[in-house]
């Protein structure tokens, strides 16, 4: 059984990885990535298939020579040339490792391989004898193991540990396997085999069923101490076990496992990131650990809960494994907690429980209208509430503007003036214009417009506008902010706005008007 709780993350981003469709990568690009899985303290990277090509050598050479704290890895087939490739490739490593292997299962030996099962146990036994006089680390892997007979993988593995393997690697090649059958299978190797003792043993398991992490945490709870994994899950087809959830399952369910890995978890993120950089592969935002979304809260419930005491819906933290912080995101399903919450960490206050209802009315008004809210329209929405609940003369009520190619935009508006109703319309130069005139038809302030500018405040076609509209009326002058995510209304409100602080102004100066 196994030697002690800790589990050897061998990281194959660089071979398998590489293996996705379009996910190729320059020798530098996978240097760069190397020394970040070296910094990470991955135990094993798994550079590359020398034999590939000749681009593929040199960046297992160039690994081999700059990555010191990890051991350095090359894949090769069970065959001379492969072999001696790799150990060419490794031979300055400060720690390296030739990982050989062949296929086991039934229809491999029969349509691939075209060999029968004793010639490949021969084949086996040859390859990695050749290997261990190369290097002393040698790892073998029987390829297709989870669609091998039982007896047949004790057969091979234990000749192969007798040749001098201690690596010993059971892949669920084509992710056809499930947790407790995969547990099983590693359990009964490491009871069956003799020599079982004398090697580690690994999986590495696909994604094709969605299950390479659950069956590798079986393969690892029935004893396997390596497991081999990728940054995001790359890997052939549907990619293989990600490296973040081994080692953040390990971690966060250590009370269960009684497990531990060496890795500084606090890189995982930034792995993450390069990898997905370097491959131009995005990380879907809902990907476990290192999603955008893993960390992040929407719903008000959900952030109420973690804003009173953080465990209640987080079971890892953000810092952990090297996001800054968690997020709480403003939309739709936010609650007057978190809007509370965010509002004062930007420096804004409520001055009584109306102004917070009043606030957040429109601010959820607004979430149905635009997927994320942000800290800008947040600032804007409450600087829109206060001046709308300060005083207000006029009323924006409704406003209709129709514009085509062609025509001459019309505007309709309806303005409560001191708690009664006026509509008027307007043509106009544009919808904009149409609206003011229209507005001004119902007011007629002889003021004269002195500034009108319009600002995004965030990126995005579903940005908010803020618009600033200046007013000046006997020498006195205001400015009226609106925000709204429909520019035209934007530029009513700030309008509206105007003209209620122009007035409140001559009221202050003559009250009796
Ligand atoms: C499960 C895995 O991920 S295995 C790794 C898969 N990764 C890759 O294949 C990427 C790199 N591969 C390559 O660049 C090329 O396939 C090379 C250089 C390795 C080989 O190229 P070629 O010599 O042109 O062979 P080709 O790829 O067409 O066919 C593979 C040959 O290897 C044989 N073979 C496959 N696996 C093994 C093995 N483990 N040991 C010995 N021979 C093997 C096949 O039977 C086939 O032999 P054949 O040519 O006598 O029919
Ligand atoms: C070469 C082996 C380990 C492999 O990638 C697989 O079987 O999936
Ligand atoms: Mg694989």
């Amino acid at each position: 059984m196994s030697k002690n709780n800790q589990v050897i993350i061998f990281d194959t981003t660089l071979r398998d990885g590489e293996q996705s469709p379009g996910a190729s990568m320059t020798r530098d690009e996978k240097l760069r990535i190397a020394k970040q899985l070296e910094k990470m303290r991955v135990d094993v990277i798994e550079a590359g298939f020398a034999i590939a090509s000749p681009g593929d050598f040199e960046s297992v050479k160039a690994i081999a020579e700059a990555v010191t704290e990890s051991t350095v890895c090359s894949l090769s087939r069970a065959l001379d040339a492969d072999i001696d490739r790799a150990g060419e490739a490794l031979k300055n490593a400060a720690s390296g490792r030739i990982h050989t292997f062949i296929a086991t299962s039934p229809i491999h030996m029969k349509y691939k391989l075209q060999m029968e099962p004793d010639q490949v146990v021969e084949q086996a036994v040859y390859a990695v004898k050749r290997a261990h006089n190369l290097i002393s680390d040698v790892e073998f892997s029987l390829e297709d193991a989870s669609r091998s007979d039982l007896d047949f993988m004790c057969r091979i593995i234990e000749k192969v540990i007798d040749a001098g393997a201690r690596t010993i690697n059971i892949p669920d090649t084509v992710g056809y396997a499930i947790p407790e059958e995969f547990g099983y299978t590693i359990g009964q190797l490491l009871q069956r085999i003799p020599n079982a003792d004398k090697a580690i043993f690994s999986v590495h398991c696909h994604n094709d069923l969605g299950l390479a992490v659950a069956n590798s945490l079986a393969a690892v709870t029935a004893g396997a101490r390596q497991v081999e994994c990728t940054i995001n899950g790359l890997g052939e087809r549907a990619g293989n076990a990600s490296l973040e959830e081994i080692v953040m399952a390990i971690r966060t369910r250590k009370d269960r496992l009684n497990l531990e890995t060496g890795i500084d978890t606090t890189q995982i993120v930034p792995a993450s990131r390069l990898v997905s950089s370097v491959t131009g592969f995005p990380v879907q935002p809902n990907k476990a650990i290192v999603g955008a979304n893993a960390f992040a809260h929407e719903s008000g419930i959900h952030q109420d809960g973690v804003l009173k005491h953080r465990e209640t819906y987080e079971i890892m933290t953000a810092q952990d494994v090297g996001w800054n912080t968690n997020r709480m995101v403003m939309g739709k399903h936010s609650g007057r907690n978190a809007f509370r919450s965010r509002l004062v960490e930007l420096g804004t206050t409520f001055k009584s429980d109306l102004e917070l209802n009043n606030a957040f009315a429109r601010f959820k008004e607004l979430a149905d209208k635009k997927h994320e809210i942000f800290d800008e329209d947040l600032i804007a929405l409450v600087s829109d509430t206060q001046a709308a609940d300060a005083y207000e003369k006029y009323k924006l009520s409704s406003l209709n503007v129709t514009s085509q190619t062609g025509e001459v935009p019309v505007a309709q508006v309806s303005l409560v003036v001191d708690g009664n109703e006026h509509k008027a319309q307007s043509e106009g130069g544009g919808p904009v214009d149409a609206a003011l005139k229209a507005i001004e038809k119902i007011v007629n302030s002889e003021s004269s417009l002195e500034l009108y500018s319009v600002n995004a405040i965030t990126s995005g076609t579903d940005s908010q506008g803020e618009v600033t509209v200046r007013l000046e009326k006997a020498g006195r002058i205001v400015n009226g902010v609106g925000a709204d995510t429909d520019i035209i209304i934007a530029s009513a409100k700030a309008y509206v706005h105007a003209l209620n602080l122009m007035d409140a102004n001559i009221q202050k100066a003559h009250p009796q008007v």
